[in-house]
């Protein structure tokens, strides 16, 4: 399983670098240098500046339109870089990770999603996206529409992480984002480690792709770790990875089609009745009722971690109320700016021309 993480803004080159820091191969696109340098662990050769001749550097402050037209106008040496990176050996997944209230992200990444899946139709495009913050306005809410509409149409899922579940913690908001970025590398990196472990029952990446390969819907991973010796029910504790505060996304998961779960612990803990109790429970509650799982004993193991990842989903009150308010706001906006329109025509209609006030002074 080869998966190349490409991180687009700087939320998406952020989380990119942590990607980097637990050995994956990753590459870092932003308009702003200043944000490109701040990196620590993707390598310098793997950073690239998009619209250096729109924008100088300094990034496009939150317009999506600037941001889109910098990765168009770069896009032949980003497909190259990544071309050089890939070499001979085939992606399974481009992970492409962004901010989707920004402009860089939001603008760049659809345009760069459609240009993987056409050079490489056999990879899959995974959008991991995080939503803005209520509080951060309406720009960041359109940007966010606009992005999930275009990538929905482009992408093979969209993992979205609302960061208005992060607040909930009561953290302050660079500590929150850190953890919410830690979180979704823990998660990936712990389901792509899985994924290919030589074993009985265990996952394979054709299992994740097909998972994935969910025509643009919404995707979600849930994770559970607890010591071996505190764990007194396992089905609990799977049951744990798929509730909503282990999502980070407020969706309804009955309405996915399919699920992945892989349990990894000591061998005496991976009893098969709780397993298939939860596992059972699992596949009668998501609409599709396929589950895929992979189990891992290891006697050097003390810790039991389940990651799940749910995939197809399309009901999800935190995208629907942010796709619900751009269209409200847009919808008043048109109205807006149409009566301004016809009152100035009316203002200003019957007015004559120059020529007619003052005849034959300008000859
Ligand atoms: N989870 C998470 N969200 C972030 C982080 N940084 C920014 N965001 C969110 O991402 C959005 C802003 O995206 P950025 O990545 O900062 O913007 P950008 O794509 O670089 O675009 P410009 O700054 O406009 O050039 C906002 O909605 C933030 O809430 C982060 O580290 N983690």
């Amino acid at each position: 399983m080869r998966a190349l993480i490409i991180g687009v803004g700087q939320c998406g080159t952020k989380i990119a670098d942590l990607f980097a820091l637990v050995d994956f191969e990753a590459l870092a696109i932003n308009t702003s240098r200043g944000d490109l340098d701040y990196l620590k662990h993707i390598p310098h050769e793997r950073r690239i500046l998009i619209g250096e001749g729109l924008t100088g550097g300094k990034g496009v402050n939150a317009n999506p339109l600037l941001g889109r037209e910098a990765m168009k106008r770069d896009l032949p040496m980003v497909m190259r870089k990544i071309g050089s990176i890939i070499g001979y050996e085939d992606i399974d997944v481009f992970f492409l990770t962004f901010g989707f209230g920004g402009g860089t992200g939001a603008g760049g990444t659809p345009v760069l999603a459609e240009a993987l899946k056409e050079e490489y139709p056999d990879s899959l495009v995974v959008a991991i996206g995080a939503l803005p913050l209520r509080e951060e306005g309406i720009r960041p809410t359109i940007n966010a529409a606009i992005t999930i509409d275009k990538l929905s149409k482009i992408a093979d899922s969209i993992i979205a992480i609302d960061n208005n579940k992060l607040k909930e913690s009561g953290d302050d908001i660079t500590k929150a984002y850190e953890r919410i970025n830690y979180t979704i590398v823990e998660r990936i990196a712990s389901l792509l480690a899985l994924v290919d472990v030589p074993g009985e029952q265990t996952l394979d990446a054709s299992d994740l792709k097909f998972v994935l390969k969910a025509f643009g819907s919404f995707a979600t991973i849930g994770y559970a770790k607890a010591d071996a010796n505190k764990v007194k029910s396992l089905s609990r504790l799977i049951m744990k990875s798929f509730e909503n505060e282990g999502l980070y996304l407020d969706a309804n998961i009955e309405s996915a089609l399919y699920g992945l779960v892989a349990i990894h612990g000591p061998p005496e803990l991976l009893k098969a009745t709780e397993i298939f109790e939860a596992l059972d429970y699992l596949t009668n509650k998501i609409r599709g009722k396929q589950i895929f799982r992979g189990f891992y004993p290891d006697p050097r193991e003390r810790e039991v971690e389940v990651v799940t990842l749910l995939s197809g989903i399309y009901e999800s009150k935190s995208i629907e109320e942010i796709v619900l308010t751009a269209k409200r706001y847009a919808q008043s906006f048109m109205k807006a700016k149409k009566e301004a329109e016809a009152k100035k025509k009316k203002l200003l209609s019957g007015l004559p021309d120059f020529d007619d006030i003052y005849p034959g002074d300008g000859e």
